[in-house]
């Protein structure tokens, strides 16, 4: 693993690393955010932060205003990318399928499955690599935006042992049920909706999987929500579940990172009080 570079944030510091991903076949950067208390030598909590279509691991790290907060609660932020990267890997022209699309499965369907298997990267590889080399406690929750709302909601209700909280800014809450997903889904996993299902926080739920206490933001004025977020079916779902949830609908906020910046405090001080007991 190689620093690719280190600034100081907060008394902390945010450094973005390099590795070659066994998982993915190819080269992988991620960025890592560690408070001031990690600097001291002392092992923190951490919050995965999964990202949504179009970004890299540095959307978040430049735009969310998150470094503030985690640097006074004390927690690392871990930020992955959002697919497998390089030359040699599978894409297409389309904004929401290819690179920058990974959905956070683990594709079965050829020329994507030679790369894209980003579950697995996450919560296996980048996870054990991040417990190895960083003084991290091994406590650990998730959050996300969309697509990245989608793949937190989908990790902590397959993992919830690992996860202790799991939060959500404008989830693709029912992939299965939207044309982002359909696109995504039919072409990384085939034709089968069992297959799909595995991965839609929905029917996840439907399952009958467990999920962390869960918090979850929307904005009232997201140009995506009526058509690809699914968000009332999310909620008559948790309410269905009696989940520990809160979903919020957040008057006048959009699908950008102003919306995220405008919340992320609360998110990651819901976070602390699971990640800090
Ligand atoms: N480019 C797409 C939308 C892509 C989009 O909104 N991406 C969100 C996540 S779903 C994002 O975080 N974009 C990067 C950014 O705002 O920094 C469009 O115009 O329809």
């Amino acid at each position: 693993m190689k620093l690719v570079n280190a600034v100081r944030c907060f008394d902390g510091e945010q450094r973005r690393y390099e590795h070659l991903s066994d998982t993915l076949n190819c080269t992988m950067q991620f960025s890592l955010y560690l408070p001031p208390k990690a600097l001291q030598g002392k092992h923190v909590p951490a919050v995965v932060w999964l990202s949504g279509l179009t970004c890299s691991d540095e959307n978040f790290s430049s735009k969310a205003g998150a470094q503030r907060v985690a640097a006074r609660l004390g927690i690392a932020l871990i930020i992955p990318d959002t697919s497998p990267r390089g030359d040699e890997v599978a894409d297409d022209d389309a904004y929401d399928f290819g690179k920058g699309a990974g959905f956070y499965v683990n594709a079965t369907q050829a020329p994507w499955s030679q790369h894209y298997q980003m579950y697995d990267y996450i919560t296996k590889e980048l996870l054990d690599l991040c417990h190895t080399h960083f003084p991290l406690n091994g406590k650990l929750s998730i959050s996300g935006h969309s697509m990245g709302g989608h793949g937190a909601l989908i990790m902590a209700l397959k993992e919830h042992d690992q996860f202790r909280s799991v939060s959500a800014f404008a989830p693709i809450a029912h992939p299965s049920a939207c044309p982002w997903g359909h696109k995504a889904f039919s072409g990384y996993l085939g034709d089968d909706r069992a297959q799909w299902h595995a991965y839609d926080a929905v029917e996840l739920m439907r399952q009958g999987h467990k999920c962390p206490p869960l918090l979850v933001d929307q904005g009232s004025a997201d140009n995506f929500l009526a058509e690809q977020l699914n968000f009332s079916t999310l909620k008559e779902t948790v309410e269905a579940r009696h989940f520990a949830a809160q979903l919020r609908l957040q008057d006048g906020y959009d699908h950008s990172y102003y919306f995220i910046a405008s919340f992320i405090e609360d998110h990651l001080e819901f976070h602390a009080t699971y990640l800090n007991d």
